[in-house]
């Protein structure tokens, strides 16, 4: 793969916690942990695709949500233009449509899984910070 990707994130609160999910086999980087999202499609707003990924893949449909941060990240052989958005409220039930491990995250714990490399530094604001 080359060139990059235009991608979205979404950090989802609940209780305080923060949920990530395990990208799953047959996907690049599977195994790694991520913010749930994906790629942004040709004629797609950023907040159109958050709201698609997060139907798509965990049955939410996200109802406050706002830009937060953006990076771009080089893996090895492509960039990733990634921009992360808080949801603080989104209508369920959770449903792992694409068979997603599933974990919620205590900002003050320390996070015992490995995420992708361009959101570890994320990870890493959202333990220091009370950015939600
Ligand atoms: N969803 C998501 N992707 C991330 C994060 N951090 C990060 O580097 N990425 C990268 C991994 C992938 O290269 C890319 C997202 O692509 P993807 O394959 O997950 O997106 P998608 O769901 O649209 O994929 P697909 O429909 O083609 O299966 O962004 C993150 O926190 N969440």
């Amino acid at each position: 793969m080359s060139g990059q990707l235009d991608v979205v994130a979404a950090i989802l609160w609940k209780n305080g916690r923060f949920l990530a999910i395990k990208r799953p086999e047959g996907k690049p980087q599977a195994g790694f942990w991520e913010f749930p999202g994906g790629k942004i499609e040709a004629g797609e707003s950023p907040e159109e695709a958050l709201s698609r990924e997060l139907q798509e893949e965990l049955n939410l449909t996200p109802l406050s949500f706002r830009f937060w941060t953006e990076k771009v990240h080089a893996y090895d052989n492509f960039r990733v233009r990634l921009r992360f958005f808080h949801v603080d409220e989104f209508r369920g039930p959770l449903v792992a449509h694409e068979g997603h491990e599933w974990m919620w995250i205590e900002p003050k714990e320390p996070v015992t899984v490995p995420f992708l490399a361009a959101d570890v530094d994320i990870v890493h604001a959202l333990q220091e910070q009370t950015v939600a």
